[in-house]
């Protein structure tokens, strides 16, 4: 048997180290270092124009990164130290760490001209190398999950917004991601359905251990789901606590006003 002290300490599955970026001239992040642990569900909430919508694009490496390192399970996703220098990861690491990780836009972006079921095969039988037919079951269990099991055969455009983006959710399971990163997943749509798709994501958290980096103006969705929240101001994680510490007994000042900011905006 193990002891505790035979356990190597658990690896962070998101780490950004010094991480800065910068668009044209304009230095959006600087500095900001933070690490989220293996199932966790880490809520970012800040100011409009803040960078949290960035963040999300460098782990999914849909963003360059100006400085600085971000490590996914502890292997570099887009710069390495190599013999004292900062040199690119090989575009092979950098596939093989992002297929882990699955992300879900507030324009949904499925593919229009595919049906609900081909989108969600898709990268399975592509990308992970499954055979069709089982590409094929899982995804009718997952539009079972999502609450769409009839609308295998619709193309995206004859949907709504809020089942468009049950699909898209469908679509990001169906990698089986250890990270699902969730872009303000709800601004795109009609209030009526909004609570629809959180009932999903409020589902994904309770029955699965994947780990969710999300933005949202959902405060209660994010007190819900969440077992931290961080808040990011000037390109930098001012404060990380848990939700009820943040929301409902913010020990500092400057908390409550940033909260007020914050909720102004959304
Ligand atoms: N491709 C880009 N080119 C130039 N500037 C960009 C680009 N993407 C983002 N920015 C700028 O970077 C800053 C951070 O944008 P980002 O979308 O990450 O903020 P956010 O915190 O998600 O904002 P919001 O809550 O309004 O969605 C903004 O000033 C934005 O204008």
């Amino acid at each position: 048997m193990p002891t505790p002290t035979d356990a190597k300490p658990a690896m962070p599955v998101i780490e950004f180290r010094d991480v800065e970026k910068q668009f044209d001239t304009k230095t959006v992040l600087k500095e900001l270092n933070f690490t989220i642990e293996r199932g966790e569900r880490v809520t970012l909430i800040g100011p409009s124009g803040s960078g949290k919508t960035t963040i999300l694009r460098l782990v999914m490496t849909l963003e360059g990164l100006t400085d600085g390192y971000i490590y996914i399970d502890g292997a570099p996703l887009v710069y390495e130290q190599r013999d004292g220098k900062r040199v690119p990861v090989s575009k092979r690491q950098q596939k093989l760490l992002t297929t882990r990780i699955g992300m879900v836009f507030q324009q949904f972006n499925l593919f229009p001209n595919m049906t609900v079921l081909e989108n969600i095969i898709e990268a399975p039988i592509h990308v992970l190398g499954i055979n069709k037919r089982d590409a094929i079951d899982r995804a009718h269990q997952l539009l079972e999950k999502v609450g769409l099991p009839d609308k295998t055969d619709a193309h995206p455009t004859a949907l709504s917004g809020g089942q468009q983006q049950r699909v898209a959710i469908a679509r990001a399971l169906a990698m089986d991601p250890e990270i699902l990163l969730l872009d303000e997943v709800t601004s795109a749509l009609d209030p009526e359905v909004v609570v629809d798709v959180l009932q999903v994501l409020r589902d994904v958290a309770a029955t699965t251990d994947v780990t969710m980096l999300i933005v949202t103006h959902e405060m209660s969705f994010a007190r819900d789901v969440s077992h931290r929240v961080m808040m990011l101001d000037g390109g930098k994680i001012i404060e990380s606590a848990d939700p009820e510490t943040i929301f409902t007994n913010p020990a500092k000042e400057r908390t409550k006003k940033f909260l007020a900011a914050v909720l102004r905006d959304a």
